[in-house]
């Protein structure tokens, strides 16, 4: 039986925390990152949880949001997009942060999960395996790729691909080596918030 506590690697690896927050949020209708659900702005959720785990946070936001993120004192580095790929989606905000800080993995998070729980994370950080360039959990038949690992080695690839116009993390997904968590059944903590009237009554 394999007695390795979840949450800790079974290989010994470094990985920075990434929250992209540079979204905007036109079906909310305001900024969401800030919007708050039980008196707590969203982002904050994704700040907590990913505190527990890494060392190292990078908040990547656009030109517009930067300032307000930066009034709050975040204990994370927050940065905003490359210019070139601004606006660009997920998949630029994630390169952004890979370009500026250099780490062998990255865990990723979007700002609008607030029902995200520990045993997620800790199952990706324990299924890290450098035999792989992302490690992302397979809910009831959905990819996550939003809340997942990336190694290094795909910041490359997906500097090609936002070259080329490319935005989609599931076409990224399709040429790499990729560890999928298939034994995800419970969507809860993937309930992202789009919509005012996704938030609990
Ligand atoms: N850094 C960065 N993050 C982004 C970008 N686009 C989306 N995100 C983030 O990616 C996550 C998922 O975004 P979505 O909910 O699909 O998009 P959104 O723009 O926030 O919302 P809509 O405008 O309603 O589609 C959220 O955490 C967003 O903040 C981007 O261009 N750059």
């Amino acid at each position: 039986m394999d007695m390795q506590a979840k949450g800790v690697p079974k290989v010994t690896v470094s990985y920075t925390g990434i929250i992209i927050a540079g979204g905007q949020s036109r079906r909310f209708g305001s900024p969401k990152a800030f919007a708050k659900l039980e008196g707590k702005p969203l982002y904050s959720y994704s700040i907590s949880i990913l505190n527990k785990y890494c060392s190292s946070i990078v908040l990547v936001t656009n030109s517009s949001l930067e300032q307000s993120f930066k009034q709050e004192n975040l204990a994370v580095q927050v940065i905003q997009d490359i210019k070139k790929y601004q606006g660009q989606g997920p998949l630029a905000g994630i390169f952004s942060a890979m370009t500026k800080v250099t780490d062998e993995w990255y865990m990723v998070l979007p700002i609008d999960v607030p029902f995200m729980q520990e045993w997620v994370i800790e199952e990706l950080i324990y299924q890290l395996d450098d035999s792989y360039e992302a490690i992302v959990p397979v809910v009831n038949g959905k990819k996550q790729p939003l809340v997942a690992l990336y190694h290094q080695s795909l910041r490359n690839r997906i500097e090609e691909n936002l070259q080329q116009g490319k935005r989609s993390l599931d076409q990224l997904l399709t040429n790499a080596k990729v560890k999928y968590l298939t034994n995800i059944e419970d969507e809860n903590p993937f309930i992202n918030i789009n919509h005012r009237e996704d938030f609990p009554e």
